[in-house]
């Protein structure tokens, strides 16, 4: 058995809103719906997630934007708390584990999953999540995803789901797994995405990043680590902005409104909440002295904050800074020490974010709409750079479950270009002395190293060992610097206590080692 097709694949492939028109397989889908002999029970929970799947799957909606409105939209007309949390639990299970509950649907009926209507998919796949991902009682899962079945897709196709989901009850995950998975001995890369419900590329890139050349026990063992982590319920994490909010002030502020949060794990700013809760309600949160951010993310920020330099500090560059979560730091940060932060991305509406998230810091800054290799300042104007380039967004599994099944292996060759552009500028913005600090969330080695490496080498650089490389800024409009000469800075000891970086220069955070999004980052100083 291969990896199920991702589900934007399956939706373009898929038969009509009839289903396939063939013989379907267990309870048959192909006849019209007949006329329900009472009107089906509305449960508003599972309509919810039905909706929010929907959306991901026709409308490339992310999860975490479409369900927090669909279930405002549901509150207003009454739905309950404990209804809202079962409907958020379906949505992020179902999709983080969409790849081995696929694997089993296919194993249930008797024709090509492919063939199956998307509606009808998703509703298998709700059903499925609740029977073998969930304490819901058997008997009550079948009824209540039937019931939707019958509100959403009519009578007809509610009996091939009934048929589909007392298949599927007959035995626990595991059995499943152990049913449809291929041997790890015949096919480690299918094993590990049936089980662990990543598609197999991903499982592919993630594994080289983790280095597959260790011995077979360790290798497998981190990978399984990782995969796993990744369809973990991400925490939410606090930064208290410095010189806004101090911590342990922070802290104190959530005794009340967050009970049971606790200190960071690596940050000094970090705050981590307990389960549940809306932290953009919290005071701090509202008052922008403290943000919501992941700590790999705080990381990334202080590293680049702490990077010796020699000279004057006054002037901090973020130049792929929508919609602000590192600006924020950075500005906090360099307003401590008398420096300002120039805010730039090149959308407009994510400046207007990233306004938003700077609304109030203590020190100077200043928000520009500006193409990052197009840069409206002179070269060498600034002390320290940021670019988070965007990326594949592979480090963030854990927060966007859909975007593994959205993604190509093609997508990461549209990246490649413009984040190097970006890291050249970037180059080309430090002055001689500066430092440069290149992020992704992303740990594909494509968008991480290789971008570096490549960088570096093209200019005569020496990629990976730590040495000097004379970068030259080229093909970039409206200015050109000759002969950079570029030094690969050692991140790890900018970063005390944080353990498991690899062996340097550069740091990679993992979700499995550090609890944190998977975050990369290179320094880079220019040198002469
Ligand atoms: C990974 S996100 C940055 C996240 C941000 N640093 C934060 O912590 O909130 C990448 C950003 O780069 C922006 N971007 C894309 N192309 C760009 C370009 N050519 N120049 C500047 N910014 C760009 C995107 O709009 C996006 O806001």
């Amino acid at each position: 058995m291969s990896t199920p097709p991702a589900k934007s694949a399956r939706s373009a492939k898929s038969a009509g809103p009839g289903g396939s028109g063939k013989s379907a397989g267990p309870g048959g889908s192909g006849k019209p719906a007949a006329r329900p002999h009472r009107r089906p029970k509305k449960d508003p929970a599972r309509m919810v997630a039905f909706r929010a799947l929907r959306a991901v799957d026709e409308r490339d909606a992310y999860a975490n934007l479409i369900l927090p409105s669909l279930l405002r939209e549901a509150e207003q007309k009454g739905m309950e708390r404990r209804d809202a949390a079962l409907a958020t639990e379906l949505v992020y299970g179902t999709l983080r584990m969409q790849g081995s509950y696929d694997a089993i649907i296919a194993a249930c009926i008797d024709r090509p999953l492919r063939e199956v209507d998307p509606p009808v998919l998703d509703v298998l796949l709700l059903g499925a999540h609740q029977l073998l991902g969930t304490r819901i009682p058997t008997h009550a899962a079948v009824s209540a995803t039937v019931e939707l079945a019958r509100a959403v897709l009519g009578d007809g196709r509610a009996k091939f789901v009934n048929a589909v989901l007392r298949r599927i009850s007959a035995q626990d995950l595991d059995a499943w797994i152990a049913q449809v998975a291929p041997p790890y001995e015949q096919d480690a890369e299918d094993h590990l995405a049936v089980v662990h419900s990543h598609p197999r590329w991903v499982v592919a890139s993630l594994w080289d990043s983790l280095g597959r050349w260790q011995p077979d026990a360790a290798g497998r063992v981190a990978i399984e680590e990782l995969l796993r982590a990744d369809n973990e319920r991400p925490e939410v994490t606090l930064v208290a902005r410095p010189g806004r909010i101090a911590t342990a002030e922070l802290a104190d502020s959530l005794v009340t409104e967050a009970p049971d949060s606790s200190p960071g794990r690596w940050s000094p700013y970090a705050v981590r909440l307990a389960e549940g809760g809306d932290p953009g309600g919290l005071t701090a949160v509202r008052e922008n002295r403290a943000g919501v951010q992941d700590e790999g993310s705080q990381l990334v920020a202080l590293a680049l904050a702490a990077a010796p330099l020699e000279g004057s500090d006054r002037l901090w560059l973020d130049g792929c800074a929508g919609p602000g979560g590192k600006a924020a730091l950075l500005a906090a940060l360099a307003g401590e020490r008398g420096a300002a932060l120039v805010a730039s991305g090149r959308q407009q509406h994510r400046a207007r974010l990233v306004s938003r998230a700077l609304d109030g810091n203590p020190g100077p800054y200043t928000v520009i709409t500006a193409d990052g290799t197009r840069p409206a300042w002179r070269p060498g104007t600034f002390d320290r750079v940021l670019v988070d380039v965007p990326c594949s967004g592979l480090g963030a599994l854990r927060r966007r479950p859909e975007s593994r099944w959205r993604r190509r292996p093609e997508d990461m060759a549209g990246f490649g270009p413009l984040q190097r552009d970006l890291l050249r500028s970037a180059l080309a913005s430090v002055r001689v002395g500066g430092v440069v600090g290149y992020a992704t969330c992303s740990p594909h080695l494509a968008e991480t190293r290789a971008v570096v490496e490549d960088v570096l080498r093209e200019a005569g650089g020496s990629g990976a060992s730590g040495g000097s490389g004379a970068a030259r800024a080229v093909g970039v409009e409206g200015f050109e610097v000759e002969g950079l000469t570029v030094e690969w800075v050692d991140a790890r000891p900018l970063l005390p206590g944080v353990p498991a970086l690899g062996e340097g220069p550069d740091i990679q955070l993992w979700p499995h080692l550090h609890g944190t999004d998977a975050m990369y980052l290179a320094l880079l100083r220019r040198t002469a």
